[in-house]
Parts: structure tokens; C-alpha cells; sequence
């Protein structure tokens, strides 16, 4: 494969892996870990809530630092990295992102669920007219077909995305599936094709390389896997991978390795690994930023886990319906009560 792809990186630790941490990021952790990736020469790092701009809220957990202050942060310490925003139309407001702009963030990334990208039309174009650079994001992009993805990111374009995002949220994805979808995507639209994936049924690597054999030139990664679930495609790996193979990213491996290493890595809770319930996620295709949610309710409610998340799966619940996880589990508990 040709090393002339353009392929650009965009570092979501300091976002998806939010959910991870229940969004206690301090402005200490996003600066040190910035000035790093900046170092590293990573394109593009994202900083907001997990749940995007306006996240912080008790339906999806509330931020320890607000969300403008770890922007204003990031961009203070990131000459050569660009900070992009995530914003979900609905949660975020065209308000949060003129503020985030205001900050210096230089990349909008309008995320809706995968039939839903005609709600992302305002947010769009508002982003274009501020100068910045736009991402349409396909959520759960796993539960439709090419056709269906094809038409929706078509409308993202109309809007005047400049990219636009399949996005494995769930980690449920095969990679015969991404790389027919991006095949399709690669065909009908002009703009650059991106994969966000999740490393539930551990295939996220091979997710992302399919996607890049395809076409797929915008690609994210989260450092020592520290995303929702069991975490996204490994940046650090990634970079050593795409080396390997002759694909230019600009990332320095060795600097991005001591960055998983020696920063991020003494941050987690825990280590990211795929764990009963992350897989759980992935078997049943569910969000994977539900996972600590879900974890809290079988506590609360004496409930396997699992049982919730298959439940979920079978009722197709989507981001922005986190208050059914507390539903589910108190429905099943009641079962399970009646049932002694
Ligand atoms: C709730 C927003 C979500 O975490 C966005 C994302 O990264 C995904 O859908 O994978
Ligand atoms: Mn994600």
C-alpha cells in the first residue's frame, strides 16, 4: 500500500475516554497529556465531555472540570496539534460550540445516531461559517446497512462536512462489514471517509485497516486504549502498525508509546482490557459508553450486567436513552423477584 494516503489521526482519550473515567479529567491531566501528543505531532486531539459539548449533566455524569476550562487548556498547549470539539445536536448547543470556537478549537465534530444526520445540518454549517473544520459522525453505524449509511453521510456532505465518520460505537463491527461499508462510502461521497471504531469483540485493529485498505483516510485512536468500553482502536499500536506497513502518519512511535507508558497509563482506574462486560457490549451491539451506567444499575439493582446489556441490545437503545438503563434493570429485578 501506497505511504502517500494522508492519513490523520485524531487522539480521542481526552474525550471518549471521559466515559471511562466518569469525566474527572483535571486541567493537569489534559494539559500534560496535550503538550505530549503535540509533541508527538498528532494532528488532532479532542477534548470535551464524553457525552460532547453541554455533556456534563446528571443523566450522562457530571464533569469535575468544566468542559471550557480543559479546552481552553488544550489549546494552550498545542502549537502543531489541532483540538477538535465532539458535539451530539440536542446535548450541545450552537452556543456551546461559538464558545469552544471562541477558544480556539479548530475542528466541530457533529455527532448523530446513524438515521438521524439531518439533525446535524444547523450545527454543521454554524461550525463551517466559524472557520472550523467539520466532521459528521455516524453513531452506532452498525445497526444499518451500506444503503441506508450511504444516504445519511450523504446529507452530511450536503451540509458541508468535510469528512464524514463511520462510527463503531457499540465495538460490533466485523471487518468484512467496514470494509463493504467503506467501500460504499468511498464510492458515492467526495469528502474524506473516517472510522472511529471500539475494541469490544477485539477487533478494532483489524477494523481500522480495513477501513484504511478502503479508502478510510481519517482515522481515531485512543492511547492505551483509554475510550468508552473496552477503549477504541490503540493509538500508540496503531502508529507502530501503520509504520510497519509503510503508512505514513507524522506521529513519532517511540514518543507516543512513552506517552501511553508513562502518562496516561498511571491515570486509568484501571487497565483497559476486554472484560465480560465490554464484550458484552460488542455481542450485543451497545453503546459503549453505557458500560459504567450499566455496571451502576446491576449494583443497585442486584442484576447481572450482562442481562441488562442484552436487554438493551434487544430494545435497540440508543445514545441520549441512558435513563433506560436504570428502567431495564429495575424491570429484570422484578422479574427475577417475582420469579422466587
Ligand atoms: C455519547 C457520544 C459517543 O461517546 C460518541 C462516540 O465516540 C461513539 O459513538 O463511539
Ligand atoms: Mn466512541
Amino acid at each position: 500500500m501506497s505511504n502517500q494516503l494522508d492519513i490523520k489521526l485524531t487522539e480521542v482519550a481526552l474525550r471518549d475516554g471521559s466515559h471511562a473515567i466518569s469525566h474527572q479529567y483535571t486541567v493537569e491531566q489534559v494539559t500534560n497529556i496535550t503538550k505530549a501528543l503535540n509533541e508527538a505531532r498528532v494532528p488532532y486531539i479532542e477534548v470535551t465531555h464524553g457525552d460532547g459539548l453541554g455533556g456534563s449533566s446528571l443523566q450522562y455524569g457530571r464533569s469535575l472540570t468544566d468542559e471550557l476550562k480543559l479546552i481552553e487548556a488544550a489549546v494552550s498547549v498545542a502549537d502543531f496539534s489541532k483540538i477538535a470539539v465532539l458535539l451530539l445536536p440536542g446535548i450541545g448547543t450552537i452556543e456551546n460550540l461559538k464558545e469552544a470556537a471562541n477558544l480556539g478549537a479548530k475542528m466541530a465534530r457533529v455527532a448523530t445516531h446513524v438515521t438521524e444526520a439531518d439533525v446535524s445540518k444547523q450545527h454543521i454549517e454554524t461550525a463551517k461559517e466559524l472557520g472550523m473544520e467539520t466532521v459528521g459522525f455516524l453513531m452506532m453505524s452498525h445497526m444499518v446497512g451500506s444503503e441506508k449509511l450511504v444516504e445519511q453521510a450523504k446529507l452530511m456532505e450536503s451540509y458541508g462536512a468535510d469528512t464524514v465518520y463511520m462510527v463503531d460505537s457499540a465495538g460490533a463491527l466485523l471487518p468484512h462489514e467496514v470494509r463493504e461499508r467503506t467501500r460504499a462510502l468511498k464510492q458515492e461521497l467526495s469528502c474524506h471517509v473516517g472510522f472511529h471504531g471500539h475494541n469490544n469483540l477485539s477487533v478494532a485493529m483489524g477494523n481500522t485497516l480495513a477501513a484504511i485498505e478502503e479508502g478510510a483516510t481519517r482515522i481515531d485512536g485512543s492511547i492505551r486504549c483509554l475510550g468508552a468500553g473496552a477503549g477504541n482502536t490503540q493509538t500508540e499500536v496503531l502508529v507502530a502498525v501503520l509504520e510497519k506497513m509503510g503508512i505514513e502518519t507524522g506521529v513519532d512511535v517511540y514518543k507516543i508509546m512513552d506517552i501511553a507508558e508513562d502518562i496516561v497509563a498511571p491515570i486509568l482506574p484501571k487497565p483497559q482490557e476486554i472484560d465480560r462486560d465490554s464484550l458484552t457490549m460488542g455481542y450485543a451491539g451497545v453503546y459503549s459508553s453505557f458500560l459504567l451506567h450499566a455496571n451502576r444499575a446491576s449494583k443497585k439493582f442486584g442484576v447481572d450486567s450482562r442481562d441488562i446489556l442484552m436487554e438493551l441490545g434487544r430494545r435497540e437503545i440508543v445514545g441520549g436513552q441512558e435513563d433506560m438503563i436504570i428502567d431495564v434493570a429495575a424491570e429484570l429485578a422484578g422479574k427475577e423477584k417475582t420469579a422466587t
